[in-house]
């Protein structure tokens, strides 16, 4: 692993993940390793939206986003959440910035293929890395919000592991961590739920072509299997509560499931 790493935070786990995981991403950055983070936030916005008596809708894993939506998903986005880990971060001795896609023009969209059905959701054109490396080399751990902006100054919803990816793949970083609330990838094996420590994207096509990958799961294999396409070598996959996870994965190894492009290393 290079000196520098994606890490995607699911809204499944964010609200959940203790001071002690803010206090490894501190130790990491002494040490010389430098995350870039891009999180999500699904529960919470569902949450607001059932709040204003919104409902939720989604196609694919994509949020259906009119304009009503897309302010809520703004608001909790790039505003909430994204201000509730910058303070978390700097409460645990980490500098930090938080920044929306919008924010100098970060993530660039254009309109998904299928916006009849969803709406304002952004397909990534273009990621400013010299924005994400300059923070950096200000001493910054930029924390990114998932909402793009198209060439009209439009703002999108953008699935949060695409856009880590997107990330991921553009600063051309090792490395993608993806922080979720269960250990890794599952199945079941002689009537028993393991977690696979290693997956080829055949097994992955054939796990979601089964239904043994379902749901929040896809999104996150999908973007992996994007940015292993590009620069990037692995992607893990981590559950935000285990201890000391993100260390572990960065210095040991062989927490999660590493998914990794063409053949198995064995
Ligand atoms: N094969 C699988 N192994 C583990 N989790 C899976 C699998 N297939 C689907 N999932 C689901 O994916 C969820 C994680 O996705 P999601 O809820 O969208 O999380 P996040 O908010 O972190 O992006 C898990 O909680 C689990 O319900
Ligand atoms: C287009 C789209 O679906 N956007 C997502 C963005 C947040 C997200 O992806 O959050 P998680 O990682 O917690 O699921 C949404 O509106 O829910």
């Amino acid at each position: 692993m290079t000196n520098r790493f994606v890490m995607k935070c699911g809204g499944s786990t964010l609200a959940a993940l203790p001071d002690a995981f803010f206090e490894d991403i501190r130790e990491l950055q002494e040490s010389g390793v430098h995350p870039v983070i891009v999180h999500g936030g699904g529960p919470a916005i569902n949450e607001a939206l059932g709040k204003l008596g919104i409902e939720s809708r989604f196609v694919n894993g994509l949020r259906v986003t009119d304009e009503a939506t897309l302010e809520v998903v703004e608001m909790v986005l790039a505003g909430r959440i994204n201000k509730d880990i910058v303070r978390k971060l700097q409460k645990n001795g980490v500098q930090a910035i938080g920044l929306s896609g919008t924010d100098g023009r970060l993530i660039e969209v254009r309109p998904v293929e299928n916006s009849a059905e969803v709406g304002l959701v952004g397909d990534i054109i273009g990621v400013n890395a010299a924005l994400v490396e300059g923070v950096v080399a200000l001493g910054y751990l930029p924390v990114i919000a998932p909402i793009g902006i198209d060439t009209a100054g439009q703002q999108y919803n953008i699935n949060a592991d695409t856009a880590a990816g997107a990330v991921a793949s553009e600063l051309g970083v090792d490395t993608m961590i993806v922080v979720t609330d269960v250990p890794g990838i599952m199945r079941t094996v002689d009537g028993e739920k393991i977690v696979l420590p290693e997956v080829t994207f055949d097994e992955i096509e054939e796990m979601i072509a089964s239904g043994e990958i379902y749901g929040g799961m896809i999104p996150k294999v999908r973007a992996a299997m994007n940015c292993l396409h590009g620069n990037v070598r692995e992607v893990l996959i981590v559950d935000g509560s285990a201890e000391r996870v993100l260390s572990r994965a960065v210095r040991e190894g062989g927490i999660g499931t590493r998914i990794v492009r063409g053949e198995r290393a064995e």
